[in-house]
């Protein structure tokens, strides 16, 4: 395999169910070892172009190739790994039956399961049928089935929901050795911190289109928000009335209010609520950028 050669290669996709636009126009580029975050609102139209990328969905207008080949086609396939959570299991199955089957179906010999068991702590669970599994035990199951067969691109939905934070974090380590090997990643997630600490790139999608692609790091650098977090006795219509606020959050007492310029607002609150405490001023996350983009008309209370 030419390692300068695109992993994954998405041209002018638009796709439709009926009246609904799902993709209006999508892009996108994965090089070998690179992690993409696919980011957005419910409805954006990441389980689309997931669907396009591993072929479940024929594209209605532009192209999606996996290694220069379509998809669709069983040869391309062999070459993506997919761990999906809408995917149920065969319940009567063994976790062994299950590796072993998806490393056969990918061409390789059913002994390819126990190195990949063993990688995913599963190796003393390969006798127990699925039924009997946790869901964070079921979880790896689908992430052993998707790494058996060494993928040149992993697709990943949701990968460590489930999943606790000693097995989260193992995750990451053998997402970090098979990238470094030079599988790339697609993966989409609500975790938006999480795919901040993953992800080389981050493409977030909104009404099926792509607001922006770029490292986390330049996201969040391109936002001039600061979040102030305070504690205030301050209703909603004094704190909208606030110098500068873009966004309100709250949680009982304890807001949270976005704003480029943090002193011209600080002393209007402190004027208004000399009682305030727990008060904050940190630069916005990742979180806050992708809602930056997203949040349109969306209105300013969080
Ligand atoms: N089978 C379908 N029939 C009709 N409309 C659909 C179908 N699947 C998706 N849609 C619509 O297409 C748009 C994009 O949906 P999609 O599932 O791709 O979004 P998503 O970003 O994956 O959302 P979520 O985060 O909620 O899973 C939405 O408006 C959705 O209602």
């Amino acid at each position: 395999m030419a390692t300068t050669e695109a992993v994954l290669t998405a041209d002018g996709l638009r796709h439709r169910y009926g009246e609904t636009v799902a993709l209006d126009g999508v892009d996108l580029t994965i090089a070998p070892g690179e992690c993409v975050a696919l980011l957005g609102p419910n409805g954006a139209g990441k389980s689309t172009l997931v669907a396009l990328a591993v072929g479940v969905l024929a594209p209605q207008q532009g192209t999606v190739r996996i290694l220069g080949g379509d998809p669709r086609r069983a040869a391309t396939r062999r070459r993506l790994g997919v761990a999906q959570q809408a995917s149920g299991f065969p319940n009567t199955l063994t976790v062994h039956e299950l590796v072993s089957g998806a490393a056969v179906r990918g061409g390789l010999r059913a002994a390819a399961a126990g190195p990949i068991l063993a990688e995913l702590g599963l190796t003393e669970l390969a006798r127990r049928r699925v039924a009997k599994l946790s869901g964070g035990q079921k979880q790896r199951v689908q992430l052993a089935m998707a790494l058996v067969t060494e993928p040149a691109l992993l697709v990943l939905d949701e990968p460590t929901v489930g999943l606790d934070t000693q097995a989260r974090r193992h995750f990451w380590g053998i997402l970090a050795r098979r990238r470094a090997q030079g599988t790339a990643v697609l993966v989409t997630t609500h975790l938006i911190e999480e795919s901040a600490a993953l992800a080389d790139r981050v493409v977030v999608l909104d009404h099926g289109r792509i607001l922006a692609d770029a490292p986390p790091q330049e996201l969040v650098s391109r936002l001039p928000d600061r979040t102030v977090t305070v504690r205030t006795g301050l209703d909603q219509q004094a704190l909208e009335r606030l110098p500068g606020v873009l966004r309100i959050g709250r949680e009982h007492d304890l807001v949270t209010l976005q704003t480029h310029s943090p002193e011209r607002l600080l002393r209007v609150l402190l004027d208004q609520d000399p009682g305030v405490s727990e008060l904050r001023v940190q630069d916005a996350g990742l979180a806050e950028a992708v809602v930056a983009l997203t949040s349109h008309e969306e209105g300013r209370a969080a």
